[in-house]
């Protein structure tokens, strides 16, 4: 399956282009690129940039599509699925594990629903850790056009599969983490590198 890196944000919390930022001696967007490059599902990875950052994210040298949208994540999901199905992650996720990815692919391709995401006891979903099919592309852009951008609520009006986290390894959860703050980069930098 073809996994797709949304990395058109403009980190307005973060206060500039986090997935630039040096982490462990490498761009954070380089550490996400790395695990993701590790699943055995994930035959391809396409960035989907910003029409303002698309040439410096070329210089990684993956295939880069142009979110003309610029509407947030459910924007980039839309133009990440005019390339069929696929398995979308943020840029700002640099503890991605693959095994957890590999299984959220088994689990939609065996489900045959328009979407397979990550959910959480409280309800909350992790929709930038999930899969997704043609078909969903359909809905989501009757929403766009109607002017609602709020791609949670999109899955959960959807014909979807959620896959329950707390069910899962616990080492698995890291996979989720993703850096919206300098404190998020600090976190990361003293644990983990
Ligand atoms: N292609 C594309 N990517 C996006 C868009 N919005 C966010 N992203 C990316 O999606 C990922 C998760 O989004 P956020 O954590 O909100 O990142 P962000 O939008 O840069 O940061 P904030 O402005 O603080 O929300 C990041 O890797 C962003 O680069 C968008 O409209 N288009
Ligand atoms: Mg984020």
């Amino acid at each position: 399956m073809i996994a797709a890196v949304l990395a058109g944000g403009t980190g307005r919390r973060f206060g500039g282009d986090k997935l630039l930022v040096e982490v462990g001696g490498k761009p954070l967007l380089l550490h996400t690129l790395e695990r993701l490059g590790l699943a055995r599902r994930v035959d391809e990875i396409v960035l989907v940039a910003s029409p303002h950052n698309a040439d410096r994210l070329r210089t990684f040298g993956f295939r880069v599509l142009v979110d003309e949208l610029m509407i947030g994540p459910i924007g980039g999901v839309y133009t990440a699925l005019e390339l069929g199905d696929v398995f979308v992650v943020a840029g700002d996720m640099p503890l991605l594990v693959p095994e957890f990815i590999d299984y959220i692919i088994d689990r939609f391709n065996e489900s045959g629903r328009e979407a397979c995401v990550p959910r959480w006891g409280n309800g909350y979903l992790e929709p930038l850790h999930a899969a997704y099919s043609t078909p969903f592309r359909e809905s989501l852009w009757g929403r766009i056009k109607a002017g609602n951008y709020a791609l949670n609520l999109a899955i959960r009006e959807s014909d979807v599969c959620y896959i329950e986290t707390e069910k899962l390894p616990g080492s698995w959860r890291e996979s989720l983490f993703n850096v919206n703050t300098r404190e998020d980069l600090e976190r990361l930098s003293r644990i983990v590198f």
